[in-house]
């Protein structure tokens, strides 16, 4: 959990320095600097913004560098300067480290924002993300396999685009990386497999609770990139001339997603007349109704999709937190031994009353750190209700007043 928090020249935030407790509510006006706050402790957890990928977008006008600096409950400090010049400086405990996972680790941060609706339509790597994110907290051997299957696709990608035909070398080369990226996709895929089975019943009980009228009709599915039942390797070789063309890999993990279906319930497809009648053998006249299936984001309203958004990602802390522990034991390699932080964006403007109040008591039971911005004070009445010494900050111009 984050004791103290520090801020320096992160866009508006000039000097921030607080004292965090289990539920922090940052009141502020637009423009304030509230989601900023919520940025860096982001950054710090994951090394990049969930704003912008660029460094110098996020560090404040004028400045060479954005720092933020944590110390956490167990006396562990963790820290990150980002440069204009995009280098990074990482701290743990005053001692500088070459790895971000380090401080992913101590640090894991799960942001809510209803408002990232695109996830749902746009390419898969937010969807892969989510999962990814789970697995690296839950299996610790997943995190050293995903970069070294990182760095053999980028030279097998980087050969790719320079060359249409590859010399006999080359191919040779290309084929023992195949052979890696194959050994690595299968242990990358076994974990990622494992932990989304776990996933699938959160994620059914989050929905039944925030979406009650979809609770039957909306499922995950996970598609892990390629064809599982075939090495991956075989399945390179087989289509390098279709990668070459393309001048990247098309297939394997890094491809990988997770989808959320809609399913037509029996009234809508009668509605549609779409069933069909057979006779049996035995003269009976069946009815068969076809079952319709969409992404559910083509199904969705905004509002639902909201919703959805908030129960996917939700669903995911009480897994992490080991909440059903016969189910733990077979999963977890490790038993999470760091509060998780939960950042809430501005949850009055994007959700109802009702998912509020869900989320929040949800949240409440949970042993999580929350941090959630608002424009007024309308959601202090449930927070007091669900936390006992709640910190309430308000936020303006780039000041944080308790
Ligand atoms: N690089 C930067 N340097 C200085 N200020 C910046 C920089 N980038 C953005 N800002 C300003 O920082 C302020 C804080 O923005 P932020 O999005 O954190 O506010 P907010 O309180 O979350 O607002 P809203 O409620 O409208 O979402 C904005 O006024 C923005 O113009």
């Amino acid at each position: 959990m984050i004791e103290r928090l520090q801020i320096s020249y992160l866009r508006n935030l000039n000097q921030v320095n607080l004292s965090a407790t289990a539920c922090n509510v940052i009141i502020g006006a637009n423009g304030s600097g509230k989601t900023s706050l919520l940025e860096a402790i982001f950054l710090l957890s994951r090394g990049k913004s969930f704003r912008h990928h660029q460094p110098k977008r996020y560090i404040q006008h004028h400045q060479n560098a954005a720092t933020v600096h944590a110390k956490l409950s167990d006396s562990c400090s963790l820290a990150i300067q980002k440069q204009a010049d995009a280098t990074t400086i990482l701290r743990l405990n005053q001692s500088t480290v070459y790895n971000q996972s380090i401080l992913t680790e101590q640090l894991p941060t799960l942001l809510i924002d209803p408002s990232t609706m695109d996830m749902l339509e746009q390419g898969s790597a937010s969807r892969r993300q989510l999962l990814d994110w789970l697995v690296f907290h839950m299996k610790q051997g997943f995190h050293p396999q995903w970069v070294a299957y990182q760095r053999l696709l980028k030279q097998r990608n980087s050969l790719l685009k320079q060359k249409r035909y590859l010399s006999q070398v080359q191919l040779t080369e290309l084929k023992s990386w195949d052979k890696g990226l194959a050994s690595h996709a299968a242990l990358i895929h076994h974990y990622r497999e494992s932990i989304f089975e776990a996933w699938q019943p959160y994620f059914s009980e989050s929905i039944a609770q925030l979406l009650p009228a979809y609770a039957k009709q909306l499922s995950l599915s996970y598609n892990a990139g390629y064809d599982t039942d075939v090495a991956l390797d075989i399945q390179l070789n087989e289509r390098l001339e279709q990668d070459l063309q393309l001048g990247y890999t098309r297939i394997g993990n890094h491809r990988a997603d997770i989808h959320v279906h809609w399913r037509s319930s029996e009234s809508s497809a009668i509605q549609d007349g779409q069933a069909t009648r057979s006779t049996t053998a035995e003269g009976d006249v069946q009815t068969k109704l076809p079952v319709l299936k969409e992404q559910a984001a083509n199904v969705l309203s905004r509002g639902e999709k909201k919703l959805l958004i908030t129960a996917l990602r939700l669903s995911q802390l009480p897994l992490l937190l080991k909440a059903d522990n016969d189910l733990a034991s077979s999963i977890n390699d490790a038993k999470l031994s760091v509060t998780p932080v939960v950042l809430l964006d501005d949850i009055t403007a994007e959700l109802d009353d009702r998912a509020i109040e869900i989320l929040l008591s949800t949240l409440a039971q949970l042993p999580c750190q929350v941090f959630m911005t608002s424009l007024t004070d309308s959601v202090l009445p449930l927070v007091y209700k669900y936390w006992s010494n709640p910190n309430v900050f308000h936020m303006k111009q780039g000041n944080i007043f308790l």
